[in-house]
């Protein structure tokens, strides 16, 4: 039995607060939203993130740090990830050097390019990390659903100490070291999902789908391997198994995003869709990198409005013929 905080009261946040809760572990929630805590403590639900879910018992919540961070062993940050940085900054006092500290955000700091465990790092520097990711909708993990992930840390025994923390009868964690690839894949998947979901939306039928997704995967092994990933890293449950679940299911919300960039539809009031905030910086560091990756500079451009699906599919077509690899 660990004690767990779990910062980000969010679908995700919510999620693996049930799974730890489920196991038998000593789970507190940390919100900023009072209605959220008083309906997870009350109601054992979360109908503004988590719709129709029944939280187990003994799953805390509050909207005070230090009674969540005090004494946990276990801290797992899951908040968006602009929002990690002044999440950490926030919560730096009540942080201590023996906590482990798990990354779960999946992006691409915007202003800096920084991943999670560099925020950390500048934020937080000497403190435990490791970082979970991998294809695990929050509707299936806090379902109890069967579910594999990766959760890298910086040297190998620390990496197994964490996936036996991290991993329960159904959420299984598979130890690596190459936290950068892991981060890598989460982030842009996210943006390979978007190209995914506008596709389906303008109905461009199952084998454009198929091309954008395998396409899409060599950039994000090439700009993933640019970036400091291992290539086998991006092969495995953060890269392909993580763009396999985003790119095929409109449960996520990158690829419901995308849908509704291909339809046209509006976008106002659609829940987080991390690879809108991580598609232009992903292009900028491919650009800076010389990597090839149409289709992320592609997104890139129809988010900022400098071009619409239509004129895309055009663009990405007429592209020169070029050998697949190369
Ligand atoms: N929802 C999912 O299935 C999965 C999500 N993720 C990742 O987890 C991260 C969080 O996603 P969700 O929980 O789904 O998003 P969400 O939009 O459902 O919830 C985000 C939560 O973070 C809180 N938050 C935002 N800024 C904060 C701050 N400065 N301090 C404290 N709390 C703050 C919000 O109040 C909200 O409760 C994202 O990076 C996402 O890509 C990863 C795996 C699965
Ligand atoms: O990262 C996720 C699943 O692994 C969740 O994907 P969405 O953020 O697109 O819903």
């Amino acid at each position: 039995m660990s004690r767990f905080a779990i910062v980000g009261a969010g679908a995700w946040g919510t999620a693996l607060a049930s799974l730890y809760a489920r196991a038998g572990h000593d789970v507190t929630l940390l919100g900023r939203d009072a209605e959220t805590v008083r309906a997870i403590e009350e109601d054992h639900g979360n109908p503004r993130y988590l719709p129709d879910l029944t939280l187990p018992d003994g799953l805390n919540a509050t909207l005070d740090p230090e009674a969540a961070l005090g004494d946990a062993g276990i801290v797992l940050l899951v908040v968006p990830t602009q929002s990690l940085r002044t999440a950490t900054t926030a919560l730096k006092p009540h942080l201590r050097r023996d906590q482990l500290i798990v990354l779960c955000s999946k992006g691409i700091e915007q202003d800096t390019g920084r991943f999670a465990s560099d925020i950390l790092a500048e934020e937080l520097p000497g403190h435990r990390l490791a970082v979970l990711s991998g294809p695990s909708f929050a509707a299936d993990v806090a379902r109890g659903l069967p579910t594999a992930v990766t959760i890298a840390a910086d040297e190998a025994e620390a990496a197994d100490e964490a996936a036996r923390l991290l991993s329960t009868d159904t959420f299984r964690g598979y130890a690596a070291t190459d936290m950068r690839g892991v981060e890598a894949g989460g982030a842009l998947k996210n943006v390979l999902a978007l190209a995914a979901g506008a596709v389906a939306g303008r109905g461009l039928g199952a084998s454009a789908q198929a091309a954008v997704i395998t396409r899409g995967f060599v950039e994000l092994r090439r700009l993933g391997a640019a970036l400091g990933g291992r290539p086998e890293t991006l092969m495995g449950l953060s890269g392909l198994g993580d763009l396999v679940l985003t790119c095929s299911s409109p449960q996520s919300r990158n690829f419901a995003y995308g849908i509704a960039l291909g339809r046209g539809d509006d976008r106002t009031g659609l829940k987080l869709a991390e690879g809108v905030h991580t598609a232009g910086i992903a292009a900028r560091l491919a650009e800076e990198r010389g990597i090839d990756a149409p289709i992320i500079a592609t997104v890139a451009r129809i988010l900022a409005g400098g071009m619409d699906v239509g004129e895309a599919v055009q663009a990405l077509l007429a592209r020169p013929l070029k050998r697949e690899f190369d």
